[in-house]
């Protein structure tokens, strides 16, 4: 079995490393706090990779990791992770969504509280021995029927609605996603742009992720449409907010105060220009999803995504590719090999430059999860004209497309003579080129290669041989095959219904020698000849 080397960068809890190292081929090692430097070296020898958001997972990293295959997120955001480069270097990024939900949101609301009663400042001035002065300086208001604006109501955000309305405050929330149907079942008030949101709320928090569109989503002209004395509360990522707009807003007093657990930079400089505003501004370094609870769910969840990955190649909460989880996998699983028989097939045959590829799932498949199929006879497709390693099924669509070739898919529920097919068929201008395969029993089996059809093995080395249907061809074949010592394992003949065409496909035991196939192709009456290693 094979071994797999796994790094964990960032700590994860005890039992996510434990859950990990247990797994059959998997060998862990923890190494946390490395330098960039220090991390580049050691990349290349590990095959998967776990982090949080301190380990940046640069071009630069992937482009040194030669062997890794998987990076796993213990956690939500991935903006610490170059999702392009991983997907052009063929790795897969995954993170656990659900695992830190309610402790994010629990933070999150803590924060609101703090700076809503002015926690920080008075717990300082307490231990500075200002009690007295405290208790004037450090008024706080009430949440009670205040409007809270929510940026983002996925997980986390829809966590803190329902706290809020607990607290009798008024929701509204801003979110491409958020369906009206969805808002009233929330019972929250749908916003439909972030200005809209903000126009007139005591509060808003911010629960999105760190994209090149949400960065400084929080900006001088937003906070202006809040209320004056409004509290801006972020608990998912310092990039959301225009900091100096942020300190600019507090100092005129327009905005009365904030939470923030999170940094544009992380760890912040200690010139931050907000630390200076403490008085008004309650700081955690990114604590959100620091609870045992969340901490031992993602650490588990992370290895067990990365274990399934690596055991049975079961891929769940990827971000650069479909997910694939275990029902649908043993669904299609015993397809994907006949993929790459297909896709290894239509190398041989199809011409080179195609401009699509159309792969179609008739009868019984047709209502199967098949998106990694088709992803599966792609590469097999396209690894015969690239180096080793280069092409993999994570970043096959973004190779595909910069050769100009389109991927098409369709289903197709009416029968055919088999119970389920896969047909591949790649195109180039008018041109066709297609095989297709079923499995028969247990057994994958390739029935058709340009309309005829054959039943083949979908491994082993075949000689091909397409030519006139008369008399004696085949056994001119045969002859040709003992005369070079080239054993005939298996054989099967096909022909068009007006034979016009025949196919000879021939199950090999030993390579065919150059001589042989120039021999066979300079023969009267044959057309084609290929070999293939399937
Ligand atoms: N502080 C922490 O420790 C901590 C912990 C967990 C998550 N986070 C951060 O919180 C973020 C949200 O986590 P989640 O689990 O709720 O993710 P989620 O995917 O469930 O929700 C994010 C929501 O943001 C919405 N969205 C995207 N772009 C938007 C935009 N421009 N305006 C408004 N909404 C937009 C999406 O439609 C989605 O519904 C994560 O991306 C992560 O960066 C921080
Ligand atoms: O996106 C997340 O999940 C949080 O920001 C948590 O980050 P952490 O794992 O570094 O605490």
């Amino acid at each position: 079995m094979a071994t797999y080397r796994v790094l964990v960068s960032d700590p994860i809890s005890e039992k996510g490393v434990e859950a990990l190292a247990a797994a059959p081929g998997i060998s862990v090692d923890v190494n946390t706090g490395l330098k960039p430097e220090e991390l580049l070296k050691i990349i290349g020898d590990y095959h998967g990779l776990v982090v949080r958001s301190e380990t940046k997972v640069t071009a630069e990293l992937l482009a040194a990791a030669t062997n890794l295959k998987a990076v796993g997120r213990a956690g939500v955001g991935v903006d610490n992770i170059d999702r392009k480069a991983a997907t052009d270097h063929g790795v897969i990024v995954m993170n656990t969504p659900t695992g830190n939900t309610i402790s994010t949101a629990e933070h999150a609301f803590t924060l609101m509280l703090s700076a809503a009663r002015n926690i920080g400042p008075a717990h300082s001035a307490v231990l500075k021995g200002d009690f007295k002065a405290a208790r004037k300086a450090y008024q706080g208001i009430e949440l009670n029927t205040k409007r809270l604006a929510i940026l983002g109501m996925g997980r986390i955000g829809t966590e803190f609605a329902k706290r809020a309305q607990a607290f009798n405050m008024t929701v509204v929330a801003y979110d491409p996603f958020l369906t009206q149907t969805r808002a009233d079942e929330l019972k929250v008030e749908l916003a439909a742009t972030p200005d809209e949101a903000l126009k007139g709320a005591d509060v808003v928090t911010l629960h999105v992720p760190l994209t090149p569109d949400t960065n400084r989503l929080i900006n001088a002209e937003r906070l202006a449409l809040m209320n004056k004395g409004a509290l801006v509360i972020n608990c998912a990522r310092g990039g959301l907010i225009d900091e100096e707009a942020l300190k600019a807003a507090i100092e005129s007093g327009h905005i009365a105060g904030a939470g923030l657990d999170v940094f544009e930079v992380e760890p912040p400089p200690n010139d931050h220009p907000l630390f200076t505003l403490n008085k008004h501004v309650v700081f955690t370094p990114h604590l959100g999803a620091s609870t045992n609870e969340a901490q031992e769910n993602v650490g588990i969840q992370v290895a067990e995504q990365l274990r399934d990955f690596f055991v049975t190649g079961e891929i769940r909460n990827a971000i650069n590719m479909p997910s694939l989880d275990a029902k649908a996998l043993a669904e299609v699983g015993p397809y994907l090999g006949l993929a790459r028989a297909l896709g290894k097939l239509l190398a041989k045959l199809g011409p080179a430059g195609p401009d699509s590829l159309r792969v179609s799932y008739h009868g019984a498949l047709a209502k199967k999860d098949t998106g990694l199929v088709s992803r599966t006879v792609l590469t097999a497709l396209l690894e015969a004209s690239h180096q080793e390693g280069q092409v993999n099924i994570v970043n096959v669509p973004a190779v595909a497309a910069q050769l100009g070739l389109d991927l098409v898919e369709s289903t197709i529920n009416a029968k055919t003579e088999f119970n389920e097919l896969l047909v591949a068929e790649l195109r180039k201008g008018e041109a066709r080129y297609r095989v297709a395969g079923t499995i028969i029993g247990r057994s994958p089996r390739i029935v058709e290669i340009d309309h005829l059809y054959v039943d083949c093995n979908i491994s082993g080395r075949f000689l091909l041989v397409e030519n006139d249907d008369r008399p004696g061809i085949v056994g001119v074949i045969g002859t040709a095959l003992g005369a070079a010592s080239v054993n005939i394992a298996n054989m099967d003949l096909s022909r068009t219904a007006d034979r016009s065409r025949a196919l000879t496909l021939m199950e090999v035991d030993s390579e065919p020698p150059a001589a042989l196939i120039d021999q066979l192709r300079s023969t009267p009456g044959i057309l084609r000849v290929l070999t293939l290693d399937l």
